[in-house]
């Protein structure tokens, strides 16, 4: 018989150097973590909204939940509750201590008023049990830069044709520069799915924090507008690879965004014109990133991945739904199915392209569904005509797939440009 296991929050800090060195256990970093590691992590935890599993004195499941906000669409952002750092060591796994580290967060966050929770998941089968649908996809190219095409006589930063310019900064301006432009980036209208960025985040992304000496730092270039406003920024990194004295160099895009699209095409034209460099390799970017179009042979763009990213559970679903704009005015009933009890109900939407309302109702709804497939309809990526077509929403009412599939769905797909 196994020993009982104790689910429980953390007492204090003086727990995180035990907890942490599970979460390198379970995440198969190493077993043992070191003092720089935990000094460095230990920062971004929260010991009241973190979770560990013990046995005995030994903590064999980890669990961590922080605030989030994220932009939904139109362009209003949403308090969440972004779970992260689950693991549950491997001799102890399948005895139901995820499940039971789930249902304390899940229930912490409907009491907090979060109205989502949001993670980023290891596997795909792993949440879809706890109410969690996939909201945005992924995917990743990777560039031949001499097939794209392009003019490679392009001069340069001051070559755009729109009066803005990009200009390589060191991490001490970028991490000045940067986040502002950045707010203004997430705050716009087609930004679904992007959250925001702590101090923190910042000062891991430009060398202030580290979890290890890099072996290179990256580079980090900003764009301005004509006016000398920041409207996006990029950081990436090169390896040096040369055969028979021929650069063979790869870029690796780690960051790259703009708050409209001048700057974004400036920050992929610089990206993809610097001399040496025969591969781009992009990150994670929205399935209908401008890239691969903005290439004379969108062809040079090969896709390395194509994979769901960030999943949502509704929590609080008058409010989730009230908080986003739809492309056309519309009404419909959703009867919501959640097994775990935080969302479940029969709501009354009221859509239209500058807001919405909505409302617990005793109307026969129109379109029934579970609580996850309403988390992946909600940013607008999935379609409810598909959805329905798999089985997995039942049409109440002739004609409400056809109204979901006007009211849920918008012109650009989310994106969830950061991992947590
Ligand atoms: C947001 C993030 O941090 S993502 C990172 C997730 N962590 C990892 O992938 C690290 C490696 N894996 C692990 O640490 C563990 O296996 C976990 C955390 C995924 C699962 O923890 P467990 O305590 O074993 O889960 P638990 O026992 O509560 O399982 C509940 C149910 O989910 C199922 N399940 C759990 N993990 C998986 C999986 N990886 N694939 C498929 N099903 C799974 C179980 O079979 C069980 O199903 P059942 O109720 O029908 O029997």
């Amino acid at each position: 018989m196994p020993n009982p296991v104790e689910i429980r929050t953390l007492a204090g800090p003086e727990e995180l150097p035990e907890w942490l060195r599970a979460v390198s256990t379970g995440f198969y970093r190493g077993p043992t973590v070191t003092d720089e590691e935990v000094a460095v992590r230990s920062g971004g935890a929260d010991p009241a909204r973190t979770q560990g599993a013990y046995d005995g004195a030994r903590c064999v499941g980890t669990f961590r939940t922080m605030p989030q906000r994220m932009t939904v669409p139109g362009g209003a952002e949403l308090p969440v509750c972004a779970v992260t750092n689950v693991t549950v060591t491997p001799t102890h796994r399948r005895r139901g201590l995820l499940s039971g580290m789930m249902a304390h967060a899940l229930r912490a966050a409907r009491e907090r008023g979060d109205a989502m929770a949001s993670l980023i998941a290891a596997e795909y089968p792993i949440y879809g049990r706890f109410g969690f649908g996939p909201a945005s996809w992924v995917t990743e190219w990777e560039v031949t830069v001499s097939r794209t095409g392009l003019d490679r006589r392009y001069a340069g930063p001051a070559d755009l044709g729109d009066g803005g310019s990009v200009e390589i900064v060191d991490a001490g301006d970028f991490r000045r520069l940067a986040p502002e432009a950045h707010e203004r980036f997430r705050a716009g209208a087609g930004r679904q799915g992007a959250i925001d960025r702590t101090d923190r985040w910042w000062d891991l992304q430009c060398g202030i924090l580290r979890f290890a000496e890099p072996v290179a730092p990256p580079f980090h270039a900003v764009y301005r507008d004509a006016d000398g406003t920041v409207g996006g920024a990029v950081t990436y990194s090169s390896d040096d690879v040369w055969r028979a004295k021929l650069p063979e160099q790869t870029v690796t895009v780690a960051d790259l965004f703009a708050t409209a699209p001048a700057g974004e095409r400036a920050l992929w034209r610089f990206v993809l014109s610097m001399d040496w460099i025969q591969r781009v390799r992009t990150g994670l970017r929205a399935p209908d990133d401008l890239l691969p179009l903005l290439l004379p042979d969108p062809r040079a763009a090969r896709t390395l991945t194509h994979a769901d990213f960030l999943w949502l559970r509704p929590l609080d679903v008058p409010r989730m739904l009230a908080a986003r704009t739809y492309p056309t005015a519309g009404s419909l009933v959703l009867e919501v199915r959640d097994k775990d009890g935080y969302a479940g109900g029969r709501y009354r939407l009221e859509a239209g392209p500058e807001g919405a309302a909505c409302e617990a109702t005793h109307e026969e709804p129109g379109l029934s569904l579970d609580v996850s497939e309403l988390g992946a309809l909600y940013l607008g990526d999935e379609s409810a005509v598909r959805l329905h077509a798999l089985g997995r929403v039942t049409e109440e009412r002739p004609g409400a797939v056809a109204e979901a599939e006007r009211l849920f769905r918008t012109a650009r797909r989310p994106w969830c440009p950061d991992s947590f």
